[in-house]
């Protein structure tokens, strides 16, 4: 018997089930072959050319991999938590967590923010990213730019745009040395970046065991609690919202913005909480920055 991983087909989706299937055989001591890479190709993969607010439907990434799960042909998925809609589908379990890598953005085309040209143009696909760029420097402009990381260096190393932001973390996993790093009291990531999870049958007590001994309970918990803040909001990965949570023992680090699409509004949160209350502090300061937004991007979420 073979434990099947399932995974999207790209270069970094791979890397990140290469190191998931790692993971589990050395944790429980199995051979080479007892886990199997299985690729899944999904929505998003297929669709290259246009901008994912366009394409709309939800679930892009996860919805073959969740069928999939539910039909046996695999025993979990891995998954970018970042894509993973906050609502799961039923029958399907969050059941692990990898060590969370790098949660900053890199830049390629520029040392900085600050140095890129006056009215330089930025490849993203990203609402957040276009509209967190627009609110350092209104001067800059942005462009629908997707493909997998590969296609967008070649599009920055061509003079097609000026500048893109892509996550550390996934360039640090393809091992590409690529781009600057931006601090993150100058941009704060998306929730859940940089970290990967692994979904399986809820119910399927075996497997989920198995998985439970690869989960890094620090990235678990931080990781739902940002999910929670976008949650709470009523938004998805293609929100102009950012969101960190950082243990510090017994407390709770939390930073999380949400900005207006061109960037002329952001709303920024901060908290420092006891882990016991942190999920509801977290989903409290979701509905006061609500609260404190412009209708134009209140309208922009939905909330609970
Ligand atoms: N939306 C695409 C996506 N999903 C996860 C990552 C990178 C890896 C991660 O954040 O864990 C990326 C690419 C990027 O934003 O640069």
């Amino acid at each position: 018997m073979t434990f099947k991983l399932g995974t999207r087909g790209s270069p970094l989706a791979l890397a990140q089930a290469n190191m998931t299937a790692a993971a589990l055989r050395q944790a429980h001591g199995w051979a080479e072959d007892a886990t199997e890479i299985v690729v899944i190709n999904t929505k998003g993969d297929q669709v290259q050319d246009r901008a994912l607010a366009e394409i709309g439907g939800k679930a892009l990434w996860t919805k073959e991999l969740d069928a999939a799960l539910l039909d046996g042909r695999i025993d979990c998925g891995v998954h970018s938590m970042k894509d993973v809609e906050t609502q799961l589908r039923d029958g399907i379990a969050l059941a692990a967590m990898l060590p969370r890598a790098d949660v900053r953005e890199r830049l390629l085309g520029a040392e900085s923010i600050a140095a890129l040209p006056q009215g330089a143009v930025i490849g993203t696909s990203s609402p957040r990213r276009a509209a967190q760029l627009k609110a350092l420097r209104p001067d800059l402009r942005t462009e629908v730019l997707r493909g997998n990381v590969a296609t967008r260096m070649a599009k920055v190393e061509a003079g097609a745009i000026d500048a893109t932001l892509l996550a550390a973390a996934g360039l640090d996993r393809l091992g590409v040395k690529a781009g600057h790093l931006v601090p993150l009291d100058v941009m704060l990531p998306a929730s859940a970046q940089g970290a990967v999870g692994i979904t399986a049958r809820l119910g399927d007590e075996a497997v989920l065991a198995m998985l439970a001994a690869i989960d890094d309970a620090d990235t678990h918990a931080a990781v739902l609690l940002e999910r929670g803040f976008l949650a709470a909001l009523g938004g998805s990965c293609h929100s102009p919202v950012a969101a960190l949570a950082r243990l510090e023992g017994e407390l709770v680090h939390f930073r999380a913005e949400i900005l207006a699409e061109d960037g002329s509004e952001r709303l920024a949160g901060e908290l420092m909480v006891p882990r016991a209350h942190a999920a509801d502090e977290v989903a409290a300061l979701a509905v006061r920055l609500l609260g404190e937004a412009s209708p134009a991007v209140r309208a922009l979420f939905d909330p609970a």
